[in-house]
């Protein structure tokens, strides 16, 4: 899962290590200089502490204050010229400046352009890391390693963590029944994310009932009717071509009838570009209102799945996203775009075929995977 861009960013943060080597040896030479400072040197009186300072100044009116003689002074200087360089050589620290940020930090743009992370997306996390690493100091010699992948931690997790909400939680709090209508093109994985949640929802002692509202596209009521028988879930369906509108309505008026926890509807897949079905979509919402609307793309559509989602979200405001088939997404972009540009959580992550690779969304799981060895 999403090897190329754990490359890449491994690759920015050893590029920032590098730099930082360079940086140390060219530092080497300071050494000499505050050697040759040091035989220089003819012994002279430190500079009075701030606080002998304040002494002395209240013991002495101030016209009595000796001028310093010219010469001490410039050894004063030179010795506090020398004290700064030693400062900074033994203590062997630097500071990162955007100078030595600025080519790195190009290469990790276009990394994570080519990861399929949206322009903004890619933009804000740039900034994010320059601004974490620029005025940073660090000890030469010191593990690089950890700050760099901190800041990309950190500003990976910001955009990916717009609006969080746990759907489980919702569910359990919400009046019932719960209505939840899955929108998205065809055959990005709606039907069997639908199939996984009923799993889902039933394994936690609710009861679920699925609308088969795909009744556009041939086989699509047989296929979510063979995976509720599989998992035990209560189906109700119409004939193909039938309007959506009713069968979702009549699954709500049965789910009344019978004290069902949730309703989750099949919609069929559509482009958004396509403006009747898009009304199509408008007008089931208002027969029969959702308490939440997903949004379900596959991750391997990276860029295209996020302006996908941002399109339909103008449509039907969408309230989170389900991002399939990740377990094979190597580039990770559409999973780290989706929530910072359309505004909505990502909810769930569908990872393999099976009813129960299906994992709830955590994004700081997501990061820690980016960076696992
Ligand atoms: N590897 C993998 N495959 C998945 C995942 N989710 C769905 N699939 C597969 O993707 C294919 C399409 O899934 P469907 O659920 O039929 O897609 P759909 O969006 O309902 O398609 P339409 O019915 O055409 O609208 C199926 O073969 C699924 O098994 C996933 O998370 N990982």
């Amino acid at each position: 899962m999403f090897n190329k861009l754990k490359a890449k960013l491994s690759g920015f943060k050893d590029k920032i290590g590098s730099k930082i080597d360079e940086k140390a040896v060219a530092i080497e030479p300071v050494e000499e200089v505050v050697e040759s400072l040091e035989e220089l040197e003819s012994p002279v009186e430190v500079s009075p502490s701030p606080e002998e300072e304040v002494n002395s100044k209240t013991e002495l009116p101030v016209e009595e204050t000796k001028p310093v003689p010219e010469e001490e002074n410039k050894n004063n200087k030179k010795f506090g010229f020398a004290q700064k360089a030693k400062a900074l050589v033994f203590e062997r620290e630097f500071i990162l400046d955007e100078d030595d940020l600025e080519e790195p930090l190009w290469d990790l743009e276009m990394a994570l352009l080519e990861s399929d992370i949206a322009l903004s997306v890619s933009e804000a996390i740039v900034s994010s890391v320059k601004g974490q690493l620029v005025g940073t100091r660090r000890r030469i010699g010191s593990n690089t390693g950890n700050i760099v992948e901190d800041a990309l931690k950190n500003a990976i997790y910001d955009v990916m963590s717009a609006n969080v909400f746990d759907l489980d939680e919702f569910v359990k709090n919400a009046e019932k029944p719960v209505h939840i209508v899955f929108i998205g093109i065809n055959g990005t994985g709606k039907t069997t994310s639908i199939a996984k949640l009923s799993k889902r929802f039933k394994d936690q002692g609710m009861s679920v009932v699925v609308a088969a509202g795909d009744t556009f596209r041939a086989g699509a009521i047989d296929q979510l009717a063979i995976h509720a028988n599989k998992i035990g879930v209560k189906i109700i369906k119409h004939q193909e071509q039938g309007d959506p509108a009713a069968v979702i309505y009549d699954a709500m008026q049965h789910a009344k009838a019978h004290d069902v926890d949730v309703v989750l509807s099949d919609t069929a897949g559509r482009m958004h570009t396509n403006i009747n079905l898009m009304e199509q979509l408008k007008k089931v919402c208002r027969v029969a209102p959702p308490d939440l609307i997903i949004f379900v793309d596959e991750a391997v559509a990276g860029n295209d799945a996020v302006e996908r989602a941002a399109q339909f979200n103008d449509a039907v405001p969408i309230s989170g996203s389900i991002l399939t088939k990740t377990d094979a997404d190597s580039k990770g972009g559409a999973a780290i775009s989706i929530a910072y540009i359309t505004g909505k959580p990502i909810l769930f992550l569908g990872m393999g075929q099976g009813y129960d690779d299906l994992r709830k969304f955590d994004p700081q799981w997501f990061v820690d995977q980016l960076f696992a060895e």
